[in-house]
């Protein structure tokens, strides 16, 4: 079968390519339906990656959050028509201590392998996880990204010791709204204070117990732990901000990407006695511990609807491009592009 894949070739230039796609009988076939943009795609569609990064990873189709329906199950696990949100991790072994997402085998979607701006996605049943019935959509396509908040903080509450009185979310964008988001519903004793540069975007966090400008923080300001959902050349900043107001033996969460190395004050690490982890991307235990989470606390998907942004009806390469700029130039919340519905 014959399957149309739109590929980013070069910076800002997307090209439709015609590909072979064998039916077997272990794999299950999803229609994509709506497709939502992370930052690592834009900066692909950007250029903003180093040269030879592009050299080796283009043409490669982009995006991986999404959701799509069940066309064709030959291992019986789908009803045809079932709704099912898309894992891009495509881990090829599996080891007692390395999560999938950790295991330098594994591919990941718009990263590694052709992403899900597709006609069809075709991957074993394990990649595919029903969606609760009736849930919006549009926040289902950003589901990825909520579950790479997730695992951070199951991740921190392995890390961490246990005065979580206070933790800080450093960071007002898409990232650090759902985060701080996840903290409260998840540690609800806990204070969640976040760090950020835009009142506009600040006044959002509705949920939190405090919202700070990065450049007035109070002198006596303290945090028990600490989230980085940054990234890019602020991470730095951000990163040692953060240390300054962490108590000792305090943990750090380090969740945005940087291009470059991003400085960091060591000898204050090493004074306070400060953890520093990090995290990417998310494996299928987390996507069905986060499904249950919204069953469980409906008003988490409510709160989520905050962050949706434009969606874009797309049907060829110009309306993707039209997606793509249009996410540029927003303010806050999620792009989604509604596909092949
Ligand atoms: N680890 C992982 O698996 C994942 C990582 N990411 C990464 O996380 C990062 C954030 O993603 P996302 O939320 O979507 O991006 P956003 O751009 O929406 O969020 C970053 C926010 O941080 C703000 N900011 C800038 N400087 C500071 C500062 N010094 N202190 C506090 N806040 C600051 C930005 O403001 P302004 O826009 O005004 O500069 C912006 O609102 C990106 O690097 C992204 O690639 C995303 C998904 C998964
Ligand atoms: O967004 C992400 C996960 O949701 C990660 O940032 C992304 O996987 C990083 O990939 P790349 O190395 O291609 O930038
Ligand atoms: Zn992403």
């Amino acid at each position: 079968m014959l399957n149309t894949v739109y590929q980013l070739k070069r910076p800002r230039q997307f090209e439709v390519a015609f590909k072979e796609m064998e039916i077997d009988d272990r794999q299950v076939i999803v229609r994509p339906t709506r497709l939502s943009i992370c930052h690592a795609d834009q900066r692909y569609y950007q250029g903003a990656r180093a040269e030879e990064i592009l050299r080796q990873k283009l043409p490669m189709a982009l995006i991986h959050e999404g959701i799509g329906k069940v066309i064709y199950d030959p291992t019986g696990t789908f009803e045809i028509g079932t709704e099912v949100v898309m894992i891009p991790n495509r881990p090829v072994e599996k080891d007692d201590i390395i999560a999938e997402n950790y295991l330098r085998s594994s591919k990941f979607c718009a990263s590694s392998m052709d992403g899900f701006l597709q006609e069809y996605v075709q991957a074993v049943p394990d990649r595919f996880v029903r969606l609760p019935q009736g849930i919006n959509p549009t926040v289902a396509a950003y589901t990825e990204l909520v579950s790479v908040s997730f695992h951070a903080i199951n991740r921190f509450l392995r890390f961490s010791h246990e005065r979580r009185d206070v933790i800080g979310v450093w960071g007002d964008g898409n990232l650090g709204y759902i985060t701080s988001l996840l903290l409260k519903k998840m540690l609800p004793d806990s204070k969640i204070y976040i760090f950020g540069v835009t009142e506009n975007k600040l006044s959002d966090f509705t949920f939190a117990d405090g919202t700070y400008c990065v450049n007035e923080i109070p002198a006596d300001m303290q945090i028990d732990h600490a989230f980085e959902c940054v990234g890019g050349g602020a991470a730095s900043k951000a990163i040692n901000q953060i240390i300054d107001c962490i108590h000792p033996e305090g943990t750090i969460s380090i969740l945005g990407v940087s291009e470059d190395p991003a400085p960091i004050n060591t000898r204050m690490v090493l004074e306070k006695g400060l953890r520093i982890f990090g995290s990417s991307r998310s494996g299928r235990s987390d996507y069905e511990g986060l499904l249950q989470l919204y069953e469980e606390h409906p008003e988490v998907v409510s709160y989520l609807e905050n962050i949706m942004g434009a969606e874009v009806e797309v049907r060829d390469v110009k309306d993707i491009t039209r997606a793509f700029e249009m996410d540029i130039h927003k303010l806050m919340g999620k792009t989604v592009m509604i596909w092949n519905e």
